[in-house]
């Protein structure tokens, strides 16, 4: 079991590296854009590029497992050794694959993103939570046996999620809320920052739920999708201090030169350090 809690790993490589959480997500069109094959190797290019300028510079990366998975066991390949490289150089990586099944399947995916010897294994895992929050708890509990993290979606950056986060649940919160109570109750006993954290969208201007779970707010939807980080107060509020503000296709795109990709790291980070008050 590793000593240090997700919650406060992440806080102390924010707080070192500043809040920036660059996404990575090798597009068809940036793997173009880059002037590589769409092929394994472009994306092993691409990847491992995206690495060497920013693994000991930024402090929180997400990797984008769909785009990975576009290209088979070769494309997981290069997903398992970036994720390596990463969490080696001292970043955090939140794998971004969005896992949710029935508890018993919860499990092996716990067993493969969250296992401290789990061939994936990350420091959190996005999760869905809408086969009933209870269906994380295989999730949970190997998360706190291996001192890792989950990112449960919430209210996510795409205009379709309301249609079904703003439900009303036969308890009575919003379908969202129910998942921010959850949160609130698995951090109720941590010490500084939890390690279960939500998937809050930068887009969506504004929201009655309380954010106040004593965990992390990833934020993404910032640059591509429209959120800014002058937004990120009006909807977060007095919880901005716990935004993970995520930005991909914003930074990927001033590649391939590692000096483009680390200037534009460091000019999302001056902006977020600003706005989150560090
Ligand atoms: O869980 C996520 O990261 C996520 C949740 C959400 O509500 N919206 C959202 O865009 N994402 C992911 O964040 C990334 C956004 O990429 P860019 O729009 O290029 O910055 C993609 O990998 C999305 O899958």
């Amino acid at each position: 079991m590793s000593n240090e809690t997700f919650g406060a790993r992440l806080r102390r490589v924010m707080d070192e590296r500043g809040p920036l959480c660059v996404g990575i997500d090798p597009h068809q069109h940036l793997l173009d854009q880059w002037g590589l094959p769409d092929t394994a190797d472009g994306l092993a290019s691409f990847t491992y590029a995206v690495v060497d300028a920013l693994a000991d510079r930024v402090g929180v990366f997400k990797p984008q497992s769909a785009f990975f998975e576009r290209f088979g066991s070769a494309g997981i390949a290069v997903l398992e050794q970036a994720t390596r490289r990463l969490r080696d150089a001292g970043a955090v990586v939140i794998m971004d694959a969005k896992r949710g099944d029935i508890g018993t399947t919860m499990a092996g995916y716990a067993a493969a993103y969250l296992a401290e010897k789990g061939p994936l294994a990350s420091d959190a895992l996005t999760v869905s939570p809408y086969l009933g929050f209870g269906s994380l708890q295989p999730a949970i509990d190997e998360a706190r046996v291996s001192g890792s993290g989950l990112f449960v979606l919430a209210l996510t950056s795409n205009p379709e999620g309301p249609q079904f986060q703003s439900a009303v649940t036969v308890a009575g919160p919003t379908v969202a809320g129910a998942v921010l109570d959850g949160l609130r109750e698995l951090n109720a006993d941590a010490e500084g920052l939890g390690s279960f954290g939500a998937v809050v969208g930068a887009t969506i201007s504004s929201t009655d739920e309380d954010l106040d779970i004593n965990g992390p707010l990833l934020a993404p939807g910032l640059g591509a999708q429209g959120g800014t980080a002058e937004g990120l107060e009006a909807v977060f509020g007095a919880a901005v201090r716990n935004v993970v503000p995520s930005s991909s296709r914003e930074i990927l795109g001033a590649g391939p030169d590692a000096a483009g990709l680390q200037a534009a790291a460091d000019r999302a980070n001056d902006a977020y350090r600003t706005v989150l008050g560090y």
